[in-house]
């Protein structure tokens, strides 16, 4: 079965994977750079910078007119997401924070993308739940508080076109998510695996790439 051939476990790989990927462009290094100045420790929020290029060729390899992200802080990933939509398309960006998202919105208007992005301040929650029903969603993030992730995901998988993608991030926590007795987020993030593993509407595969980054297709 190949169980045992996952090399990523070796702790010299993960800096290997970052350099192996194409690299980010200049406002995006400028955005973690000024992130790590404003927020300190609250700067590991944000996605790996191969992970940005994965999102990128996600939604480029979907055709994504209409994308959701669940997170926005700074805005790294919603840049990335941003940047691989079809032409005239569009992104929802949901995020509870105003210092944080202003941060965002600053480099959306430096990387020329504000006419596709638009932001959704408030409980994602009611966001998603707000959101209207026929128009199908085909890219989606959660990468936003862990016990919600099951309440995000039932909410975007209803809405999502058929072969869309849900992408979400953190899966791995740190590497403790097989341990059935860990606290934190583990729990939560051990019953959305679960949830997504059997959700009978989705075939989905959990990436170990930076935290976990878990692909989630709609049929
Ligand atoms: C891990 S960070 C997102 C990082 C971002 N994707 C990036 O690449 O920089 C999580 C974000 O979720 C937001 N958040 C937490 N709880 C939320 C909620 N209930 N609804 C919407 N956003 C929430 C936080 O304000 C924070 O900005």
């Amino acid at each position: 079965m190949g169980v045992m051939k996952a090399s990523y476990q070796d702790p010299s790989v993960p800096a290997y994977v970052a350099a192996h990927a194409t690299q980010p462009d200049q406002t995006l290094r400028e955005l973690a750079v000024e992130t790590a100045a404003l927020t300190g420790g609250n700067a590991g929020m944000q996605i790996s910078p191969e992970q940005g290029t994965l999102l990128t060729m996600l939604v480029q390899l979907t055709g994504a007119k209409l994308a959701v992200e669940v997170g926005t802080f700074t805005g790294y990933s919603s840049i990335c997401i941003a940047r691989g939509l079809v032409p005239g398309g569009k992104l929802i960006a949901c995020d509870v924070s105003e210092e944080w998202t202003a941060v965002a919105r600053r480099y959306w208007e430096k990387a020329g993308l504000t006419d596709r992005i638009e932001l959704r301040l408030g409980p994602a929650q009611q966001t998603l739940e707000a959101m209207p029903e026929d128009e199908p969603i085909d890219f989606a993030f959660i990468d936003a508080d862990k016990p919600g992730y099951a309440g995000y995901y039932h909410e975007l998988v209803d809405r999502l076109a058929p072969g869309g993608l849900i992408c979400a991030d953190n899966t791995l926590q740190g590497g403790r998510i097989a341990d059935a007795r860990a606290g934190g987020n583990v729990p939560a993030m051990r019953a959305f695996n679960d949830l997504v593993t059997a959700d009978p509407q989705v075939d989905s595969v959990l990436l170990p790439i930076a935290d976990g980054l878990t692909l989630i297709r709609k049929h």
